[in-house]
This record gives C-alpha cells, structure tokens and sequence, in this order.
C-alpha cells in the first residue's frame, strides 16, 4: 500500500516535469498536504484490515489532482470522497450532542444548522456500514460448507456474533456493536497522529536525524526489507518520539466516563447519572494518556503503534519531508477532539534511500 501512496506521489510530480528534466528516477521532489494524504493511507490500512477488501481512496483523491485517472476495480464504497470526509465528521460531530442539550440542538439558530448536517452525516454512516456488514453475512451464508473464510475481523466477528445469536437469541451484530469502532474512527485518529508528529519531527531535525539513523541500523539503506513485528519493535527511538509526540498534542481531549451508580470521588459524593469529562491535553502536560485508561482504555493501541511506526519506517526512512511553511502553526479543528486539517509538507526522496 506504501509502494501505491510513493507511486501516486511520483505521478503526480511528473505531470509537472518533462522526462529531459528528471536526471534520475529518484531526483523529484513534490508539495503535498500530508494530513490530506494521511487520512487516506490510513483508511485504506483499516477498511482492508477489517474487511478484507480494498476501498482504494488514495486512488480517489489521486484523481482529484491528476488529469490522467486511475481505475480501479470492486471499490467497496461508491463515493470515497465522501466516504472518508463523512467518518471525520462523524467522529468530530458527536461531540456536539455531548455539549448541547436538546433544546439548544433544536432550536439555536447556529447550532441547529450543524446538528441537521451532522444527524444526516450519521446517517450515511451508518447506512455504508449496514451495506458492507449486510454484503459480508450474504457472502458467508451462500458460502458452500467446507469453504475457506477470510481471516479480516468483519467475517470473525460475524461468526462469533451468530454462534451467540444461536445461543441467544436476542444478540444480534449491528454497526453499533463496539467492534465496527475501528472503521468508523480509527484511520481518523492515526492520521491525525502522524500529522502531529510529522510536524513536531520537522520542527526538531536532530530528532529526525536520530530517528533516520535508528531506522537505517535496522533497514539499511538499499537493501529490500519486510516490515514485520520483531524488527519494529526494536525502533525504541522512533517509538519513544512517537509516545512524546501524542503527548504534547494528543488527539483526545476529551475521555466522558458515566456512573450508572453513585458514588464518591475525590471526596466528594456523585449522583448515579453523572457524566464526567476528563480534558486530558490541556490541563495536566505531564500525563500520557493518548490512549485513555482503565477499563476502557483502546484496545487497538498496540496495533495503532505498530502501524504508525511502519509509517514512520516508510516515509522518514524513504523520504526527506520538510514543512513548506516552518513558521506556520498547526492547522486545527478542536472540539473532544483535535482534528489535524492541512499539513502542506515538501517530499523528495533521500539520496540514500531504503
Ligand atoms: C493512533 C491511533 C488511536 C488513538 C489515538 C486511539 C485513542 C483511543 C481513545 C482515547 C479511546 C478512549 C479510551 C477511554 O475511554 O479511556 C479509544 C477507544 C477505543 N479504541 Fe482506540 N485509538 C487508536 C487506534 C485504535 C485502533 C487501531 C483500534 C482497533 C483496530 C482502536 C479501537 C478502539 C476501541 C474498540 C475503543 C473503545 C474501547 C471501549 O470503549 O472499551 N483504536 N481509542
């Protein structure tokens, strides 16, 4: 999939150069919105790790700038543009229905306008994800017995859903079920995180020298690699920069807790009901809690970390990436969340690379 991201990138830079002025394949450099890139490299990681399939809105947004298009075959959503603007808006808008109670959602002029977008944003939402869930369980029941099943979460979660649904009649899988999480937000908040962090590294060029001299000890330059877990985890480096990186900008801000019972806290005593909002970016910057904590902290963190350092490993390893605008700040949209808009970044690739 990264050999599918670089290949776009240098389409899209040749479109600017005439063959004569390339001396060599590797001497290109392009401007691009790495958030923009990044939300979709990360959706495409997710949609194919919980179904399967590819959803290819790396091609989508490809053709957005190139005149020359790609095509490609059995996208499993029909509009990706839309499909990978409407998860982050999704997962920006509920936040919204926290805040504001119902009278202000009906009836405040300017947040009513919001709530109906949001509310039919929802909808799509939920509406995609009932049609890929509704494809896969056909797919499975007209399976002839014996046949091999794919090993992506959808179809195990199916199974496990009906061998319960046997025994219990009234469970059933829907996408409120808390497993159909990742597709709704999870490429949202890697994307953001790498965005963060791709800011923070080109603030800090000894950082990113130290980081692109861990990565060669382990890959070394022009030598074919794998990635694969047991040489990952060695980029101890590259993972502590990561760690600090969502430290000082993570990408929750808000963890809600719910007590269904009373009970006391921090001396005092709570009404069964109560809803706590935990701001976890702005008041306390010594705690690290990117990931949440106790019994609801992310399941998926280890696999987020992993992901995110094969990013750090394929583009830092492969690529000089430089901000375009050294003094411009973060491009930001917060509310529980912090939403990383438009990160323009300069790539070439390194004289040394992977
Ligand atoms: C950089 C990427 C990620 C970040 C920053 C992130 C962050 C979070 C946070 C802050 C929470 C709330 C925890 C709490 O309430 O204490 C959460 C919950 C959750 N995350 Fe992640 N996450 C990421 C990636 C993933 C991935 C890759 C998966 C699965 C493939 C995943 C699955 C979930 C699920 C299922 C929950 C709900 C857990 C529960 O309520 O019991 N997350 N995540």
């Amino acid at each position: 999939m990264t050999q599918e991201l670089e290949g776009y990138w240098k389409s899209l830079e040749n479109l600017n150069l005439s063959k004569d002025n390339l001396k060599n394949v590797n001497d290109w450099q392009i401007e691009i919105d790495m958030a923009e890139w990044a939300r979709r490299l990360t959706s495409d990681m997710i949609v194919i790790l919980i179904t399967g399939e590819r959803s290819y809105t790396m091609a989508s947004y490809y053709n957005l700038h190139s005149p020359v298009k790609v095509t490609r075959s059995n996208p499993l959503i029909e509009d990706l543009e839309r499909f990978v603007k409407a998860f982050s808006d999704y997962l920006f808008g509920f936040h919204f229905f926290m805040y504001f109670g119902y009278f202000s959602c009906c009836y405040h002029l300017g947040i009513k306008v919001t709530v109906k977008y949001l509310l039919n944003n929802r909808d799509y939402v939920f509406e995609t994800l009932d049609n890929i869930i509704k494809k896969r369980r056909k797919e499975i029941e007209e399976m002839p017995v014996g046949a091999k099943l794919g090993h992506d979460m959808l179809t195990s979660f199916l199974i496990i859903t009906n061998i319960e649904k046997d025994m219990n009649q009234e469970k059933n899988f829907s996408k409120d079920d808390i497993s159909i999480r990742p597709m709704t937000d999870v490429k949202i908040r890697m994307a953001n995180t790498f965005s963060f962090l791709t800011y923070y590294i080109c603030h800090s060029p000894h950082v990113k020298q130290k980081m692109i001299d861990e990565i060669e000890t382990i890959f070394p330059p022009n030598t074919p690699y794998n990635l694969n877990y047991v040489d990952l985890i060695k980029l101890e480096y590259c993972d502590a920069v990561m760690n600090e990186a969502s430290r000082i900008m993570s990408f929750a801000v808000d963890i809600p807790r719910y007590i269904p019972n009373s009970c006391e806290l921090a001396g005092y005593q709570w009404e069964a009901g109560t809803m706590f909002h935990m701001n976890i970016n702005v008041g306390n910057k010594v705690s690290f809690i990117p990931f949440g904590g106790g019994l609801r902290v992310c399941p998926g963190r280890k696999l987020a970390m992993i992901e995110l350092i094969s990013l750090v490993v394929v583009i830092f390893g492969k690529y000089d990436v430089e901000l375009v605008d050294m003094n411009a700040p973060t491009q930001t949209k917060s509310s529980a969340i912090i939403i990383c808009e438009e990160l323009p970044v300069r790539i070439r690739p390194r004289k040394y690379s992977l």
